[in-house]
């Protein structure tokens, strides 16, 4: 891990919101019902169910922290594959199935705005599109890449499961830059959140840097043909093909000049797009039949609480229509089945577990019935159900031939609610189904108060995080502030203090500031300290972070540890600075700065006294002229000559 030397407030706020939100995030039902029905089978492999997991960008992230965290000093898993074979095909099962069937049918916590369809779909696309660049660029192996490439865009599915309501609003807007739009609302935006679950997966930096740049390799600071700027572009890549396969609202031309743009940079012959791009269609094509991408509308067609359903979303719906699911077999004339019907039960019946898995999936229902004559073995059925989050809640009568005591203990401790004889009684029958749905009533009011409390809560830690951005951003430049530069010369020192990775610091200061104030006015200055932030942030690299420590002193950070190149930096800031013109009105107004480099040493028992050195180099660089750079090295303050420099 480098050096923690952002520029920008940490995202610690966030990754305590995704620890909460990570088991949340929701899976495509396809994925789901298909990876039920290959746990059922004794038979399955590893590749099979690799195969379906690699489609969901949630299960994926959840597989690969388990696989890393159970792997302490091992080499980490970056492919799917490997996760499964190092965490064990039954626990890979169980946990896919039991965060199936997750909210994203639930109105009071769905994202309404937010397409889920065409984001499972993106991400896929672009996966299998980045699998194949891969294979053609060596970059890195193609199965990590489809991996990466799969989760690049979870941030947006974080934020659809975290703040269903003001992402809705946001995506509503449609604003022209959506990462802006995000970071103005929630202090970051999708990309960085991206980043921070891909880390937290224990994805490699060396992937997870180049994807988080997959909308705009561009903006990417690696340097100039290095592995991560190709990475970059590859992702880049990745992604502009596979939206555009699913837009059609992109120009036709622009995209293929961007496309040939890109692939130019990757050094990838133009042509071999197109069969690359088939051979990736086609897989989707296949997965998404699996998947059911492609046809199933959320919610599904004729899912109870679809918004034809004007019932659905509201808890106070007393007595909200019962939706249950009965399985018996062939034939079988089920008085039962029109009983329910008669008290407005809409009951969709089915005879084997296959079938009954889909219907399960597709409807939610609230009451389940097996009867007695079901072809399937009950017991096992009802431990399956309640393994999944939907089945926990769900009400599960068992029709018995005869409720004796032994029948009706192993039924009920299976996980059956209650047994009910095969020719009960009307009446016996109502007094159950009241019993049914009094639960029902009590069950949506406490989902209901939940969703409430979860959206407060929600609230509560965004406009937090509002606070703690606003806390730590300076208003006028938008740099982070003193404050924030504590927090990160802190974080800094530890971690140097800790691995002997190297630390330096930079402090800059206007010269002669006063003076613009006195001379073009007060609004003149703060435009001067605007422009001269924006210059200076415009020029650090990854790894070091640019701080408004207060007045017109600006600091630097840096994991540098070669003292020579922080020279080099600090003279191209104060080259940047004094080639910069200011326009104000008719002035044209010019200007340089100071700097005082120190790098952490023995003699440095705290960060307070790396500063310190700072300073007293920035004090030799103003007492010498200004405009020029000194620093500190080994109990000495050295200075540039400007002049020597260019
Ligand atoms: N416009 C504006 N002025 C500020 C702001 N913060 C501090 N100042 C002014 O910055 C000036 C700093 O002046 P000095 O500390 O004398 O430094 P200087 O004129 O740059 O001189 P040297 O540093 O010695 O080159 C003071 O006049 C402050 O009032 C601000 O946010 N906006």
């Amino acid at each position: 891990m480098m050096l923690v030397v952002s520029g920008d407030p940490p995202l610690s706020t966030a990754r305590t919101l995704l620890d909460n939100a990570a088991e949340k995030l929701p899976s495509p039902n396809g994925v789901a019902l298909a990876i039920m029905e290959l746990w059922e089978d004794e038979h399955a492999t590893v590749n099979q169910l690799a195969h379906l997991a690699q489609t969901d960008p949630a299960l994926c992230g959840r597989l690969l922290k388990l696989a890393n965290s159970a792997s302490t000093g091992l080499r980490p898993v970056t492919s799917i594959p490997e996760a499964i074979v190092r965490i064990g095909l039954k626990t890979v099962g169980e946990l896919a199935v039991a965060f199936s069937l997750i909210d994203v049918n639930n109105y009071d916590e769905r994202c309404q705005s937010f397409d889920y369809l065409g984001f499972w779909s993106q991400c896929l696309l672009m996966a299998l599109i980045c699998r194949e660049l891969g294979r053609v660029t060596y970059l890195a192996p193609p199965e990590e890449l489809f991996t990466c490439a799969l989760m690049a865009r979870i941030g947006l599915l974080a934020f659809a499961t975290i703040y269903p309501q003001a992402f809705s609003d946001l995506l509503d807007a449609k604003p022209s830059d959506l990462a802006a739009a995000e970071r103005q609302r929630f202090g970051f935006d999708h990309n960085e959140l991206s980043a921070e679950m891909l880390e937290d997966f224990g994805l490699p930096e060396a992937l997870v840097e180049p994807a988080k740049f997959h909308e705009n390799s561009g903006k990417a600071d690696f340097a100039e043909h290095s592995r991560g700027a190709k990475l970059a572009t590859l992702f880049h890549l990745g992604h502009q093909l596979a939206e555009s396969c699913l837009e059609t609202s992109i120009s036709e031309a622009s995209q293929a000049n961007r496309t040939k743009t890109l692939a130019r940079r990757l050094g990838l012959p133009v042509e071999q797009i197109s069969p690359l791009l088939r051979q990736s269609l086609k897989q989707w094509q296949e997965w998404s039949k699996v998947l059911e991408l492609p046809e199933a509308p959320l919610p599904p067609a004729g899912t109870p609480g679809a918004a034809d359903d004007p019932d659905a979303a509201t808890p106070d719906s007393k007595s909200k229509k019962l939706q249950a699911l009965l399985i018996h077999a062939v034939g079988s004339d089920h008085a039962l089945q029109q009983l329910l019907e008669t008290r407005s039960i809409h009951v969709h019946a089915c005879h084997e577990q296959n079938e009954f898995l889909r219907l399960a999936l597709q409807i939610q229902p609230q009451l389940i019935m097996i009867g007695e004559d079901a072809a399937v073995e009950k017991d096992r059925l009802c431990r399956l159900i309640r393994s999944t989050e939907w089945g926990k809640k769900v009400y599960i009568m068992s029709i018995l031939d005869c409720c004796d005591s032994e029948q009706t203990t192993q039924a009920l401790s299976s996980g059956a609610d209650i047994c009910v004889r095969q020719d009960i009684g009307t009446q016996e029958l109502e007094a159950h189904l009241l019993v049914v749905q009094r639960f029902f009533d009590l069950q949506a009011k406490w989902e209901h108060d939940r969703a409430e409390l979860r959206r407060i809560a929600n609230e509560l830690a965004l406009s937090h995080r509002r606070m703690e951005v606003l806390s730590l951003t300076d208003q006028l430049t938008s740099l982070p502030n003193r404050r924030s530069a504590i927090e990160a010369l802190g974080q800094a020192w530890s971690m140097s203090e800790r691995t002997d990775q190297p630390m330096s610091v930079i402090m800059i200061d206007i010269d002669h500031f006063k003076h613009i104030n006195d001379h073009f006015g007060h609004a003149a200055g703060d435009q001067v300290l605007t422009d001269v932030a924006k210059a200076l942030k415009a020029d650090i690299r990854q790894g070091e972070g640019i701080y408004r420590m207060g007045g017109e002193e600006f600091l630097l950070l840096s994991s540098l540890s070669d003292i020579k190149q922080l020279i080099v930096v600090a003279e191209r800031l104060r080259r940047r600075i004094a080639a910069l013109r200011i326009d104000y009105g008719e002035h044209e107004i010019q200007l340089s700065i100071s700097l005082g480099v120190a790098q952490r040493g023995a003699e440095h028992d705290h960060f307070d006294a790396l500063l310190s050195a700072a300073d007293k180099a920035l004090y030799a660089a103003k007492d010498g002229g200004r405009n020029r750079v000194c620093f500190y090295h080994n109990d000495r303050i050295h200075t540039i000559n400007p002049s020597a420099q260019g």
